[in-house]
Order: C-alpha cells, then sequence, then structure tokens
C-alpha cells in the first residue's frame, strides 16, 4: 500500500492547464495529503519552464515533497531540468507502462508531461495509477540504480567489478 503522498505541481505556460486539471485531481485523491503548486498560476505568467521546474524538484530533494508532476509543452524541458537536481530521477511519460516502470525499474520521483501532446483525461489516468506504483529497494533494480547515484556523487565511470549486474 503507497503510504501518503505529498505532490508538488509545476508548469510553464504551453503546461498550465493540464497542470492545473491533473492538480485538480491529485486533491480530491485519498492517497493524497499534501498538493503544492510552484505555478504558474495562469497562462499569461510566461516565466521560462526551468524557473518553476527546478524549484519543484528541489523541493522533492529536500525532502518537502514525495513526488512531482511538471508539466511543459512536450515534457521534455521540464525533464532536462528536474534531472538536473541531485538526487532526482525524472521521466517524460505518456503511457502507462513506461509510467509504471518509471517507478518500479527506476525509482524516478518526478513525471513530466506534455501539454501539447498528451490529452487531460489520459493524462490523469497515467498520474492516477502513477500514484499507486512503489519502487522495490530490495529489487535488482535498485543495484543498476546504485550506479546512477554513485556516478552523482563520485563522476567515476562504473566498472563491471562494482556489481554484480
Ligand atoms: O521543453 C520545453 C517545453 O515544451 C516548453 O513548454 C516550450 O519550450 P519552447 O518555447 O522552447 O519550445
Amino acid at each position: 500500500m503507497t503510504e501518503k503522498l505529498r505532490i508538488a505541481v509545476a508548469a510553464d505556460n504551453a503546461g498550465v492547464a493540464l497542470k492545473d486539471a491533473l492538480a485538480a485531481m491529485l486533491r480530491e485523491d485519498h492517497r493524497v495529503t499534501e498538493v503544492t503548486d510552484f505555478g504558474v498560476p495562469d497562462a499569461t505568467d510566461d516565466r521560462a519552464y526551468p524557473l518553476l521546474g527546478l524549484a519543484a524538484a528541489r523541493a522533492v530533494a529536500d525532502g518537502e515533497a514525495d513526488r512531482a508532476v511538471l508539466v511543459c509543452g512536450t515534457g521534455i524541458g521540464m525533464q532536462i531540468s528536474a534531472n538536473k537536481v541531485e538526487g532526482i530521477r525524472a521521466t517524460v511519460a505518456h503511457d502507462s507502462y513506461s509510467a509504471e516502470r518509471s517507478i518500479k525499474s527506476n525509482d524516478c520521483q518526478v513525471l513530466c508531461l506534455g501539454g501539447r501532446v498528451i490529452g487531460p483525461e489520459l493524462a490523469k489516468k497515467i498520474v492516477a495509477e502513477w500514484l499507486g506504483y512503489e519502487f522495490d529497494p530490495d529489487s535488482a533494480s535498485a543495484t543498476k540504480l546504485g550506479h546512477i547515484t554513485a556516478f552523482e556523487h563520485d563522476h567515476q565511470l562504473p566498472t563491471t567489478a562494482d556489481a554484480a549486474c
């Protein structure tokens, strides 16, 4: 059972309509205790996506939120931005299988969506499913992710001697 989740959301003006639709859904979800909206408040705010996405990703990295949903035109700019924050694993996922594996294989805390790519009903379904997935820290995937975390800390390329896989 997934514990109660604190979700950060953010978008630029290309993603704000979808962000607001997802935030409204998340606020009604019994698995979510808190939704923190990092903006933008509406489409007249033309701040660039990194200004919003980096703040939301930092909140996750700092333990102020458990996960984040970031929306721009494609999701790509938000994904790149969020992945610059140490400890963050962010992905674009516009299909349910990728969203599921982003948790179960990759322990991603951040899901990025494109407001110009996906419709609100499919996005809501994917996000609702995504809330229910948990990473298993005892799985074989954890060893693989460990190579990424180690590189993030020491910037040394992993070798096959470092781990079984
Ligand atoms: O990845 C970037 C986003 O899609 C953004 O909303 C639009 O960026 P652009 O104006 O640089 O195309």
